[in-house]
Parts: C-alpha cells; structure tokens; sequence
C-alpha cells in the first residue's frame, strides 16, 4: 500500500501576502497603548495595539516590538516596561508615540509618575501593568516580550479607545 504525506517541515503551506494580511488585521479592532520604559539605557516610549493577556499565573501580558523601531535596544537593555492602556481623550499622544517624534517631545505632552520598576506611568490612562520583562522570542520582524506584571493601577472613570479600520474610536457605553 502507497502511502501519500500531505505535509512535509520543508513545506509548510504558502501563506497570505503581507498587504492582505495588513487588510485583515486592519478588521481586528484593539486597545491602544503607550509602553514605555527607563533605566540605564534611558526612558523611551512607543504607542503598541499588539498586547495581550497571556496567563494569570504568574500574571503575564505579552507586547510585540518591531526590531527596527528607534526605541528598541532601550526595551531590550532595560528589560522592564509599563502598558498604558490610553483612554478616549488620547487619540494625539497616541499619534506622537506612533513614531518620529524626538522622545523628549513625546513624553512632555502628558504627566507621568513612577513605581516599583521606574518605567513611566501615564497619568490618566485606562490602566497601567508595571513589568519585568521575563522572556523575549523573536519572530519574524518583531520580538515578544513576555513581561510579568509586577503592579497595576487603574483608574475606572474613563472612556475606552479602539483602533479599528485604521482610525480610532472613541468607546461610550450607551446611557
Ligand atoms: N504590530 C505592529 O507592529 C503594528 C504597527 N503599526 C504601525 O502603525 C502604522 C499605521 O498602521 P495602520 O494605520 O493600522 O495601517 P497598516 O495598514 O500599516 O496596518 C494595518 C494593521 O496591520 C497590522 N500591522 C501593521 N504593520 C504591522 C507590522 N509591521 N507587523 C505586524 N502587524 C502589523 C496591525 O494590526 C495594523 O493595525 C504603520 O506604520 C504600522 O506598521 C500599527 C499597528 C500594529
Ligand atoms: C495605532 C498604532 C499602533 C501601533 N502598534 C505597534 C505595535 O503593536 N508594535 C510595534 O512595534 N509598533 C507599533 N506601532 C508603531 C510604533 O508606535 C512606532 O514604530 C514606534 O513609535 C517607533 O517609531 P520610531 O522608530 O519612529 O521611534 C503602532 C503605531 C500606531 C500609530
């Protein structure tokens, strides 16, 4: 009897162009956040929709960062971040963590504090998770960082914000 293997480790099945995949990901609405961290490689802060809840025990969320971004080896030499989760009103902080902005200019357009691992906490933001990064793997252009959450402070009054079909929206619950 002949028999027919479907798939080989040498040939995995073709995958979707990187246009088409943008398009479909562009139907994935998320939060939006401002990550940010400081230490001895200095503060830095980039704006991520790519965060998710991992496990809760230990609690760990996970962050993608693209490797050629200005801010990597300051995440990758400080090894601990904070996520912002940012709330309605922060559609332009949002758009300055999105990238070129020289770093000073981006962090002087809000106030911030600190906790046990010193990464900037954003005043007024949804919730921040203050983490150690635990472990990265890198894939493809991008690392994650797996990242335990070491302290949480949340604030329960404001409106949510979503990025969805490149454009943001403000999250209301209805009255
Ligand atoms: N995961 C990431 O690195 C993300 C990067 N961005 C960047 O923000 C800018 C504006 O993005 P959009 O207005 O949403 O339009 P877009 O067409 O560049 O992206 C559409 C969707 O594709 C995904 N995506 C985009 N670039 C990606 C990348 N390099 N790696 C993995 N997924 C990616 C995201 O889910 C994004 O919302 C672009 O420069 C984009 O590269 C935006 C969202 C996520
Ligand atoms: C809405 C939005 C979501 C983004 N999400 C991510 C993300 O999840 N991961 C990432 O590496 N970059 C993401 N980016 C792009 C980074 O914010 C940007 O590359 C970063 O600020 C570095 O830019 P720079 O190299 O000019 O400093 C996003 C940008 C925007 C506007």
């Amino acid at each position: 009897m002949q028999s027919t293997a479907l798939f080989t480790t040498a040939a995995l099945p073709p995958c979707v162009e990187k246009q088409d995949f943008r398009d479909a990901m562009a139907r994935l609405g998320s939060a939006v956040n401002i990550i940010t961290t400081d230490g001895p490689a200095g503060r830095a802060g980039f704006t991520a929709s790519a965060v998710c809840s991992v496990t809760d025990t230990p609690p760990t969320l996970l962050v993608c960062l693209n490797r050629s971004a200005s801010v990597y080896s300051v995440f990758q030499q400080n090894q601990r971040l904070c996520v912002n989760t940012l709330a309605a009103e922060h559609q332009s902080l949002s758009n300055l963590f999105g990238g070129k902005t020289p770093m000073e200019m981006r962090f002087s357009a809000a106030r911030w504090a600190t906790l046990a691992t010193g990464s900037p906490i954003l005043l007024g933001a949804l919730v921040s998770f203050d983490c150690q990064i635990t472990q990265t793997v890198s894939v493809g252009t991008h690392d994650v960082l797996f990242c335990q959450v070491v302290d949480v402070v949340r604030n329960d009054e404001g409106h949510g914000l979503a990025y969805f079909d490149r454009r943001y929206h403000a999250l209301k619950a209805p009255v």
